[in-house]
């Protein structure tokens, strides 16, 4: 597949003119795997918001190569997920073939068997008639993943795709995440956990509200680095309204 760089070109992001994230600049490469990493209020969630076009930009631009915007597949961190809206568990993953079926298409028996599919790979086979306002965190994420097993994009997009769900979990659906690395996806995580990020991902971006640093994990995350985020995390705290002016 190997198709869908995303190149961040001196990006400045910000709230009612409070800049959140100034001047990120490089590449992620068609097929990378990036963890986006950093503090509290670093702004991972609004890289993440900017990339998928959520965010406008107020200086630099996101560049997509070789796929459209309908080519990400984007998982919002779960408290931006309402789950009280009444479908079932086939409903939600059908929508992942969207670009398929089109908004009001008819789901065939294909989109059918692909849902059935899916629901096995991520351990929730009999599922399919559940509501899912009925699950635990845990399934609902699976369920998650099926409907992105579904929209099998080219460039996979996660906002804290493992917190506060449980090992077991975590573990089969990195396993998804690192099988969609290896058919030359374009991954791109936040991450908070150091120890998964250094296993599984090739390539680390350190945020602090600016880039301290983006590489290969092992030099993006290295002890000086880790230390020069912490202390700008820490300036933030020492005044109340700490992000600059745009
Ligand atoms: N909708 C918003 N309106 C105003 N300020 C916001 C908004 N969303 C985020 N911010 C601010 O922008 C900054 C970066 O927030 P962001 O959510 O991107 O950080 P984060 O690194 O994802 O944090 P966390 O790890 O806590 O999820 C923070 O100061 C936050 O308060």
């Amino acid at each position: 597949m190997s198709r869908g760089s995303l190149a961040v070109s001196h990006l400045t992001v910000a709230y009612d003119r409070q800049a959140a994230l100034r001047d990120i600049d490089g590449c992620f490469e068609a097929g990378s795997m990036t963890a986006v990493v950093g503090p509290n209020g670093a702004g991972k969630s609004t890289l993440i918001k900017t990339l998928v076009g959520i965010l406008k930009p107020v200086r630099g631009r996101v560049v997509r190569q070789d796929f459209a915007a309908r080519d990400v597949a984007y998982l919002p961190q779960a408290a931006e997920i309402d789950r009280s809206f009444p479908i079932t568990v086939t409903d939600l993953v059908v929508l992942g073939a969207w670009r398929h079926t089109g908004a009001f298409g008819r789901v065939g028996r294909d989109v059918m068997a692909r849902t059935a599919d899916a629901l096995r790979a991520v351990g929730l086979d009999g599922f399919g008639q559940r509501a899912i306002g009925s699950l635990s965190a845990g399934q609902f994420q699976r369920v998650l993943f099926a409907r992105l097993l579904l929209q099998d994009a080219p460039v996979i997009i996660l906002d804290e795709p493992f917190t506060a769900i449980d090992t077991r979990t975590t573990a089969d659906l990195l396993a998804l995440v690192r099988r969609w690395h290896g058919e030359e996806r374009t991954i791109i995580a936040v991450l908070h956990d150091f120890d998964q990020v250094r296993a599984h991902f090739p390539r680390a971006l350190l945020l602090a509200r600016e880039q301290v640093a983006w590489g290969p994990t092992a030099e993006a995350l290295s002890p000086a680095n880790l230390l020069r985020a912490r202390a700008m995390a820490e300036r933030w705290d020492e005044t109340p309204d700490h992000r600059a002016a745009a």
